[in-house]
């Protein structure tokens, strides 16, 4: 569920409590150490009073007691001023915390639909950066309710006591300030949102910058990238001038407000004064407490901003955290396939997709063969990987893994029985042994068999740390035919009955590409290998190679027996030789 533009604020404040309740002890005693600390204001004075009062040289105590006793009174305010702004610091860092988990758990359950919507900037920033800002926005504005709205109601409360008349009178205004103030926020929410939006836009930029440097450079766009972030940071500029200026028309408009009311009261007190032929010194009393009544208010209305700015965040973090996450298919459990896979009359059309990407396709991927998928791009071969490992299920037909509907499986169990080196290399930032080892327990003696398959061994011997030495963001320190080795030493070391390379060796060189091949035989006929590639000489020697063509099959056999077919295969390898 996605929150709607107009979510009211107290459903989207809601949405906060499972992150600040647990924290609610701690707050308790941060108002009551802040109360604590009010309480000790007037004692200081009150003190001076009683010890320089009338007769203060009779006072029955003795001298050194004053410093004990105004050094304690301060030690205790200071005792529990520290101890309030460390509950309110601690209540913000936990719900920050708890919120940044909520996100990433949000995100690591996502529907694989939802990652190809996602912009990698953007989560990075409504993971890390905007629980803070919502948290320590909101916090914020919650003290100054404290300081200024308990007074403020103080205030209010004298005010009535001493003439209801005229307060009443003065609250007769406030429905339209009311009125006039909700306008005004409804501009500034309007304009926080665009705010929001804009400071997005950047967030992506600054990313798509970070990770496309060599392209920026390469094509000689610094100038262009330049020009681009500044239109964008002058559009978050504009926008953030705006929620500031809406925000700020909120203080005079009211104020504006109040002098018509205040002029009223004026008159109505005057007259009364006059009536009752008293003094003016109540009235000035009366007068002066109202407008410290109306500065408060004033504090108060300021925090519209910080409030309207933290929910147009919450908003954009919500569309996180409400992503729909990938459902349970079935519960039946593997422990470990023989990997025989079927696919039977399976199609599948991606959402918005004008045709489908696998039509009514039936194949056979028989336990511990080798099997090719090639095709033109397009055709679908991704898509099979896709639907093996769960990421989407077949809008018709169906998938069995040794048999079973792997619709009955559950998703970890399904994807255990896979090892995948996938298109697009995807490395961690951490070393050569993080990289390979992901996810599981450390064995060396495991990493050196997986790397020497790998081809890569010789060259982590060179690396000053070996294997422990950190690879980069995503593999930046490794080159290209490096980083695919290194993706392959991570699909063997786990071990799964089933490994996919998915184009795993398009960017080896000949050398490698055999030393990795030859590596492999040490595992055939214990492993089912899936070995998509455009380079058919890959895949020349594979048990059976099937040919794709627009989500369909075309053709099946040895490559033998396909060149002898002299159909759609031998044509591409015909092509590929010219
Ligand atoms: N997430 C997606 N949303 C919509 N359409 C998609 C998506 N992924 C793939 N497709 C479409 O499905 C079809 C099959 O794509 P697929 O990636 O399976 O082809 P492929 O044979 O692996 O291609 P290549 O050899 O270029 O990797 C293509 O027409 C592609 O545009």
């Amino acid at each position: 569920m996605t929150p709607s533009p107009s979510e009211p604020r107290r459903h989207l404040l809601r949405r906060l409590l499972p992150f600040v309740r647990p924290q609610r002890n701690a707050l308790v005693l941060m108002v009551l150490a802040f109360v604590a600390v009010a309480a000790t204001e007037p004692a200081i004075p009150a003190l001076v009073k009683y010890v320089f009062g009338p007769g203060f040289r009779e006072k029955p105590f003795a001298i050194w007691w004053v410093p004990v006793v105004l050094i304690g009174l301060f030690a205790v305010r200071g005792a529990f001023g520290f101890l309030g702004q460390y509950l309110f610091h601690r209540s913000i860092t936990r719900s920050v915390m708890l919120m940044r988990q909520a996100m990433m758990d949000a995100l690591l359950r996502a529907d694989a639909s939802v990652y190809t919507r996602l912009q990698s900037g953007a989560t990075v920033a409504k993971v890390v950066n905007d629980p803070q800002q919502i948290i320590s926005l909101l916090g914020a504005s919650a003290m100054a309710v404290l300081r200024d709205g308990l007074p403020a109601i103080g205030i209010l409360l004298w005010l009535l006591w001493t003439n209801w008349q005229l307060t009443l009178m003065a609250l007769v205004v406030t429905p339209a300030m009311g009125y006039v103030v909700r306008r005004i926020n409804h501009r500034v929410k309007r304009m926080a949102d665009r705010n929001y939006d804009a400071q997005i836009h950047l967030v992506n930029k600054v990313d798509d910058v970070t990770r496309a440097w060599r392209v920026v450079r390469s094509f000689d766009a610094v100038d262009y990238e330049r020009q681009e972030f500044a239109q964008l940071t002058q559009e978050a500029q504009r926008s953030a001038l705006k929620t500031a200026a809406a925000a700020a028309l909120g203080q005079p408009l009211s104020q504006l407000m109040a002098s018509v009311g205040l002029s009223f009261i004026v008159a109505l007190a005057i007259h009364q004064t006059r009536q009752a032929g008293g003094g003016a010194e109540e009235f000035l009393a009366y007068f002066a407490a109202l407008l410290l009544l109306i500065s408060r208010l004033r504090h108060l209305s300021d925090l519209m901003q910080p409030i309207t700015t933290a929910l147009s965040v919450l908003k954009g973090c919500l569309e996180l955290l409400d992503c729909e996450p990938e459902q349970e298919q079935g519960r039946a459990t593997l422990k470990s396939a023989k990997g025989d896979l079927q696919l039977e009359q399976v199609t599948l059309r991606y959402p918005g997709a004008e045709r489908p990407a696998l039509d009514a396709l039936s194949l056979s991927i028989p336990a511990g063969c080798t099997t090719a998928l090639v095709g033109a791009s397009g055709a679908g071969k991704s898509s099979v990987v896709h639907l093996l490992l769960g990421f989407a299920a077949p809008d018709q037909g169906r998938i069995t893994l040794d048999g079973l509907d792997i619709a009955t499986l559950s998703r970890a169990s399904l994807r255990q029985q896979f090892a995948v080196v996938s298109q697009d290399i995807v490395l961690f930032d951490s070393s050569v042994a993080g990289n390979i080892a992901y996810a599981q327990p450390r064995d060396d003696a495991r990493l050196e068999q997986v790397l020497r398959a790998a081809a890569l061994w010789d060259f982590v011997q060179t690396l000053p740390q070996g294997l422990d030495t950190p690879v980069g963001t995503n593999g930046s320190k490794l080159s290209g035919g490096q980083r695919q080795r290194l993706a392959i030493a991570r699909a063997l070391y786990k071990d799964a009955p089933v490994w996919i390379f998915d184009e795993a060796t398009s960017a080896l060189d000949s050398d490698s590409e055999r030393a990795v091949q030859q590596a492999l035989e040490q595992w055939q006929g214990k492993k089912t290998l899936i070995v998509i590639a455009h380079r058919l000489s890959t895949v020349r020697h594979a048990d059976c190679i099937h040919v794709l063509g627009h989500g369909r099959l075309l053709e099946s056999g040895t490559h033998e027996a396909l060149m002898a077919q002299s159909g759609v295969y031998a044509g591409l390898v015909l092509m590929q030789h010219e």
